[in-house]
């Protein structure tokens, strides 16, 4: 995407493959700061402190760190190491396990001398197959904005609801959820995006608004327990938001609060979609509530808050009393039944098993 005319992606190698440039989204909105990564550590941690996040740049930026790590050893515990130190970082998304399963079988059958190259070569495979599945999300998803935006009056924009970030910085562009918005917005498609802030480490605040702003998307930032009320009163047309994993069954992991959020529109007659890249199924499970991995962070993102003052210094200050015990779980799961379908680079499916295989029918 383009920041001040100037075309990024999230994430880049150098031209010799000794690093990569990330944009470090800990730091967005109030700085923009490209961060290098030269070995596997670095690119964990990029991953484990959200440096990078998102399910798709999360695996593209794994993919790159086994590249950093076969640089520096590309024996095959060195192999191995890479594999597991990734692995361990995240434990939610499951295009993390994707990524690195697929590197690491490109490369096991190789010479360690040709495994770096290797390595770098299938990393910028995954990168740019994650753009054009994203495109071709946008393009599936723009039909359900522009069959809203027909119902509308001339002057009546699309009220779209999201959840966190599932734009181009979630990815390696483009995004998931977003992609829609994008590819209908510049259609000339009048359109507003209401975006939850996304407690509590406000990715849809810091970082949807960001990119909604610079791409001169009209878009309102609210607090997460608003989007029911807005429901109610007829003010979202429908929802889109992404995914860290969906089942093969249709249940979708994504942000905690998703849940809450596909409730209220199931309450409200209100079309609950999801943009899902295919490396984000986990055809291995039905059951998402009771299988898949939710990630809990660190209790400081609920009980501290970043953020910057009037004279412009980015402070971090507590909010909760320091005695109080604090729960921080990243994700729920949205059982299928909720879910109105999934906007996939093949095209929009119903949120079952029947409903994907009619999209992916290799997986049968
Ligand atoms: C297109 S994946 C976006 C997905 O990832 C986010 O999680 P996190 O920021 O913790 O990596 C969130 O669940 C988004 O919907």
């Amino acid at each position: 995407m383009k920041i001040d005319g100037a075309a990024y992606r999230t994430i880049w190698p150098a031209e010799d493959g000794r690093s990569v440039s990330i944009i470090d989204q800990t730091r967005l909105p109030h700085d923009f700061a490209v961060v290098s990564l030269t070995t596997l550590d670095e690119a964990a941690h990029a991953i484990r402190a959200m440096l990078v996040r998102g399910a798709p740049l999360i695996g593209a930026t794994a993919a790159y760190g086994m590249a950093l790590a076969m640089r520096a050893d590309a024996g095959d515990a060195a192999l191995e190491r890479a594999h597991a130190t990734l692995l361990a970082t995240r434990p939610t998304a499951i295009n993390l396990r994707w990524a690195l399963d697929r590197v690491r079988a490109k490369l096991a059958p190789l010479p360690p001398a040709a495994r770096a190259e290797a390595a770098l070569i299938e990393a910028d495979l995954i990168a740019d197959e994650d753009v054009a599945i994203n495109q071709a999300i946008g393009e599936h998803g723009a039909a359900l904005i522009r069959a809203a935006a027909a119902e509308k009056g001339p002057d009546e924009p699309v009220n779209v609801l999201t959840h966190c970030n599932a734009g181009w910085l979630a990815t390696v562009d483009w995004g998931t959820a977003l992609a829609p918005i994008y590819v209908a917005f510049e259609e000339g498609i009048r359109l507003h995006v209401w975006v939850d802030e996304t407690r509590p480490r406000n990715q849809g605040a810091s970082l949807t608004a960001w990119e909604l702003n610079h791409h001169g998307v009209p878009h309102t930032v609210v607090a997460d327990n608003v989007g029911g009320h807005l429901m109610q009163h007829g003010m979202v047309d429908l929802c889109i938001v992404g995914t860290d994993r969906t089942t093969a069954g249709g249940d979708v992991c994504n942000k905690i609060g998703t849940y809450l959020k596909a409730l209220a529109a199931h309450d409200n007659g209100v079309p609950f979609y999801v943009a899902l890249p295919s490396p984000t199924i986990d055809w291995g499970i039905e059951d998402g509530v009771r299988d898949i991995p939710i990630e809990q962070r660190d209790g400081r993102e609920v009980s501290e808050m970043t953020g910057r003052t009037a004279d412009g210094r980015v402070e971090t200050v507590r909010i909760t009393p320091d005695g109080s015990p604090v729960a921080n779980y990243a994700f729920d799961v949205t059982p299928a039944r909720l879910v109105t379908g999934l906007i996939t680079e093949r095209g929009l499916c119903p949120a079952s098993r029947a409903g994907l295989l009619t999209l992916f029918p290799e997986q049968r």
